[in-house]
């Protein structure tokens, strides 16, 4: 017989983390023998009883199964934090996102939220910049920041994406981005495409007078070769650097982390590949536990999602996103499956918006986000009828119109890049 680690009424400790799962037994396997299982697999327990495992050990070391609903499907498990190296995200998914999500006894077992306590949250440096550290940095306090990525996603030479980066920062952007694919190929080698973009990035700052970032990928093979990499950019002056956080990992993250710290460098995370885990509901790990995540670690801005645009993600899981990203105390949310997080004065994300963006949906995007956001455009800016110039300046133009509270249409009167925006984009 296993032990059981059922223990309903249990209160958490300020140092137990907590987490929520969804999970749903296999057919013929009981709820509670279920989360016993899953309790005990991603803590100190086997499939067995062991020897080795003193009943002392156990007492002082055995998950609590404090809420089990069997009708909704969820358990929520307090675990001691001494399981846990306190600095280590790696660690704490190999325990509590580990083995437990492949057991036969379940169909589907998802991890809904991690509640972190103050003592794990002192172990981890948060982000570095943060949203008022980057709106500093830009120069800019009181409106969405907009942003683009060079569009080929791939393919283009580094003189050519410099070109495009410079005309995306001429006709408006405050940001310019490496799609997530581009990384050192040969037809635009990393070093090369750095120099020349950022050095278009400085004209183009000193021609608008405004402040313009270049967020190179740094996304690499090794950890050791993407520090490199953050370094080359350090060297020519940068300000950011972007990665891959999920294709990269976590180690890699928690290391560029450090790095840029010492680099002085923001760091822009895109998460690409994270619906490989987080978009099947009853499976896996959750979006907002990647987000979390993302904070804990100290990114200073990530991709959120759009509402309005390609990515999927319903309005109100793209806005339990941005709460976990800017608010310091989150409260908890029993029908969305959101645990009470305190995040302890750690500076806030910013959150990105990007994905399948036009500038006709700035209004909605502004109603949506407000104004802490970066909105981002690709094919939004790229594909506009007069060139990539023309459809940075229709964002700024869409943007200042919502800000002013004007409708687009009345805008475009007066504002050509943007009446020719909503001649293509607009839905008729
Ligand atoms: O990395 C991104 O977010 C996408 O490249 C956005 O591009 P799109 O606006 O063309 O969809
Ligand atoms: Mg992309």
């Amino acid at each position: 017989m296993r032990r059981d680690y059922i223990d309903i009424g249990y209160s958490p400790k300020d140092t137990d983390l907590v987490c929520e799962f969804h999970i749903e037994p296999t057919a013929g396997v009981n709820f509670e023998e279920a989360a016993t299982h899953m309790a005990g697999e991603s803590s100190i327990d086997s499939w067995t009883e062991i020897a080795t495992l003193s009943p002392e050990l156990a007492e002082k070391l055995k998950p609590h199964v404090f809420y089990a609903n069997e009708e909704a499907q969820s358990v929520r498990v307090a675990y001691s934090e001494d399981l846990f190296e306190l600095g280590s995200v790696p660690q704490v998914l190999s325990a509590v996102a580990g083995n437990i999500l492949s057991m036969k006894i379940v169909d589907n077992l998802r991890l809904q939220d991690i509640a972190f306590p103050r003592s794990m949250l002192r172990e981890f440096k948060g982000p570095n910049f943060g949203l008022p550290g980057i709106r500093k940095l830009v120069g800019v306090q009181d409106r969405p920041l907009i942003g683009t990525i060079v569009k080929p996603k791939v393919g283009l030479n580094s003189e050519k994406h410099a070109e495009v980066a410079y005309n995306s920062f001429a006709g408006g952007c405050d940001l310019v981005k490496d799609d997530e694919n581009l990384t050192d190929q040969k037809f635009n080698g990393f070093e090369k495409r750095a120099e020349l973009t950022l050095k278009l990035a400085e004209k183009a700052e000193s021609e608008t007078g405004e402040r313009k970032m270049y967020l190179c990928n740094v996304t690499a093979p090794t950890c050791k070769e993407m520090v490199r990499r953050m370094n080359v950019l350090k060297d020519l002056g940068a300000s950011y650097a972007m990665v891959d956080i999920v294709p990269a990992g976590w180690t890699a993250i928690q290391t560029l982390r450090e790095e840029a710290q010492d680099a002085g460098l923001a760091l822009h995370a895109h998460r690409c590949m994270h619906s490989a885990y987080t978009r099947n509901p009853r499976h896996g790990i959750s979006m907002l536990v990647v987000a979390k995540l993302c904070r804990l670690v100290g990114l200073d801005q990530l991709h959120i999602g759009t509402v309005v645009g390609k990515m999927h993600g319903e309005k109100h899981e793209v806005l339990n996103l941005r709460d976990q990203c800017v608010l310091d105390k989150v409260p908890a949310d029993e029908s969305q499956h959101i645990l009470a997080q305190d995040w302890g004065g750690l500076k806030p994300m910013f959150p990105v918006a990007s994905g399948g963006l036009a500038p006709t949906m700035i209004p909605d995007l502004y109603s949506i986000f407000g104004k802490d956001v970066i909105m981002q455009f690709g094919g939004g800016i790229h594909a506009h009828p007069m060139g990539t110039a023309a459809g940075a300046t229709a964002c700024r133009q869409a943007l200042e119109a919502s800000l002013e509270g004007i409708s687009l249409q009345d805008y475009a009167k007066d504002h050509k890049e943007l009446e020719i925006a909503l001649g293509k984009w607009l839905k008729k």
